[in-house]
């Protein structure tokens, strides 16, 4: 199977399963043999496809009378994967996209192939009007079709930031995001993976405000990698290493990670004990914890014991037990739209609730805190209902917490010394990402 069927039939999946694209996409390359550059077009056409949608969509209904409510699955996502070609991959030639979409058609839904075929040919004969986003005296259905979100996520991007800061954003949400390692200091130093990285023929780059960073360009089939089956290094965006080293857990000490698959922040916390101590690390998923524990036997660690448990729920032997707490908790994800694009897509309804349960965990993490120990609150969202109203809320009812200054990184000094971080992609080219941290005072 050649790259654009590939495409085509985890668009499919995505579409009738809902599921998440890098995990359909793993799911479809699993045991796959394909060229690198197979693997690349088809992911390439995949992540454009749904990071596009709400904009393919309008360029569909400019031109064909049948809605794309109503067209069968199969031919709106060739037309998309169609559209998509033309209007975004200056590396394929229009009538290359034309004719490998047209073929495909003819072997899905061979009656619709003339129907295709004619809406992308009209589309290469008047590119620049009809590939134009033409809704004037409505910013926000504009921005909303232009760059594919929810409306209701464009009126409450423009009412936090602003329009121009939202613009930025959306922007920067569509770019790809570099890929980041976590050196396992616990078996090499950064220096030295990073010459063992070169010899294996990667381009790498220190990464300055965290030590054991490093960015990577061409890393490819990361599971087969023989330097990440020794367990040398992690993958984890810098924002969320930054939660680890905000909390920056000491040797000896006991810490407890509620909200924790796939573990990339418990082993962090693990690693920066130095193995040990002890590290709990908790999920209400009974089958993520197996990512934890692989995470944990693959770097080593023995200083991790993996629980399940729901963090909703108050565990009474937990209380006043622990030096170090982390809650990072379940969210909209609106920080990491460039990894997962679906998120654009998002109801209002679907998010309303989480910050009753996000102050359900932060109000039952906080027990487990000892005096003078250290709470961490994160996401990777970028809405104040889930971030700093939830701490706020938070703080008006315990006394007993205090946000402290942040000194362990450099990247927002204008909240840092109130105890908080905010990141922005557009701003700091990481993920979205928000992190508290709060001290018991007694
Ligand atoms: C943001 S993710 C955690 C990411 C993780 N800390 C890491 O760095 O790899 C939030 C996690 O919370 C878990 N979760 C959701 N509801 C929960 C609950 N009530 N109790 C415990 N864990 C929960 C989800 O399974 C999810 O893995």
């Amino acid at each position: 199977m050649k790259a654009r069927e590939i495409a085509f039939k985890i668009l499919c999946d995505i579409e009738e399963n809902n599921n998440y694209s890098n995990i359909a996409i793993n799911k479809h390359f699993k045991n796959l043999k394909i060229s690198n550059q197979d693997r690349g077009l088809a992911t390439e056409i995949v992540y454009g496809v749904v990071e596009n949608k709400y904009y393919l969509d309008y360029v569909i209904n400019k031109l064909s009378k049948i809605k794309t409510q109503k067209l069968s699955i199969c031919v709106k996502i060739l037309l998309r994967m169609g559209i998509y070609q033309i209007a975004f991959l200056n590396s394929i030639s229009d009538y290359a996209a034309v004719n490998e979409t047209v073929n495909l058609v003819k072997k899905y839904d061979k009656r619709s192939s003339g129907f295709v075929n004619a809406i992308l040919r009209n589309i290469i004969r008047n590119k620049d009007e009809i590939l134009n986003v033409d809704i004037e005296n409505d910013d926000i259905m504009y921005l909303s079709t232009k760059y594919s979100y929810s409306p209701w996520m464009i009126k409450n991007f423009i009412n936090s930031f602003g329009r121009d800061f939202t613009e930025d954003l959306i922007e920067a949400n569509n770019e790809k995001p570099s890929i980041y390692l976590r050196t396992n200091t616990l078996k090499i130093s950064r220096d030295e993976l990073i010459e063992k990285l070169k010899e294996n023929g990667l381009k790498v780059y220190k990464v300055s405000i965290i030590d054991e960073a490093i960015k990577v360009e061409n890393l490819k089939d990361i599971e087969n990698n023989e330097l990440f089956k020794e367990g040398l290094f992690t993958i984890q965006d810098i924002s969320s290493m930054m939660a680890s080293k905000v909390l920056n857990p000491k040797e000896n000490s006991n810490a407890l990670d509620v909200c924790s698959a796939p573990g990339g922040k418990t082993t962090h916390i693990a690693t920066l004990m130095n193995n040990t101590g002890k590290v709990i690390s908790r999920d209400v998923f009974e089958h993520k914890l197996k990512l934890i524990n692989n995470t944990v036997n693959r770097l080593g660690l023995t200083n991790v014991e993996v629980q399940n448990f729901d963090a909703s729920i108050l565990d009474e032997n937990s209380v006043d037990k622990f030096d170090y707490v982390l809650a990072d908790v379940p969210c909209s994800g609106l920080g990491i739209i460039r990894r997962k694009p679906e998120i654009k897509y998002k109801s209002k309804a679907e998010i309303k609730d989480l910050p009753v349960l996000q102050r359900k965990i932060l109000e039952n993490a906080s027990k487990y805190v000892k005096v003078g120990g250290s709470l961490l609150y994160s996401t990777c969202t970028i809405l104040d209902s889930e971030n700093i109203e939830v701490i706020n809320n938070f703080l008006k009812e315990n006394d007993n917490f205090e946000l402290v200054p942040i000194d362990e990184v450099n990247v927002d000094l204008d909240n840092q010394e109130k105890g908080y971080l905010k990141i922005y992609p557009n701003i700091h080219g990481m993920d979205g990402f928000f992190i508290a941290k709060l001290k018991r005072v007694r």
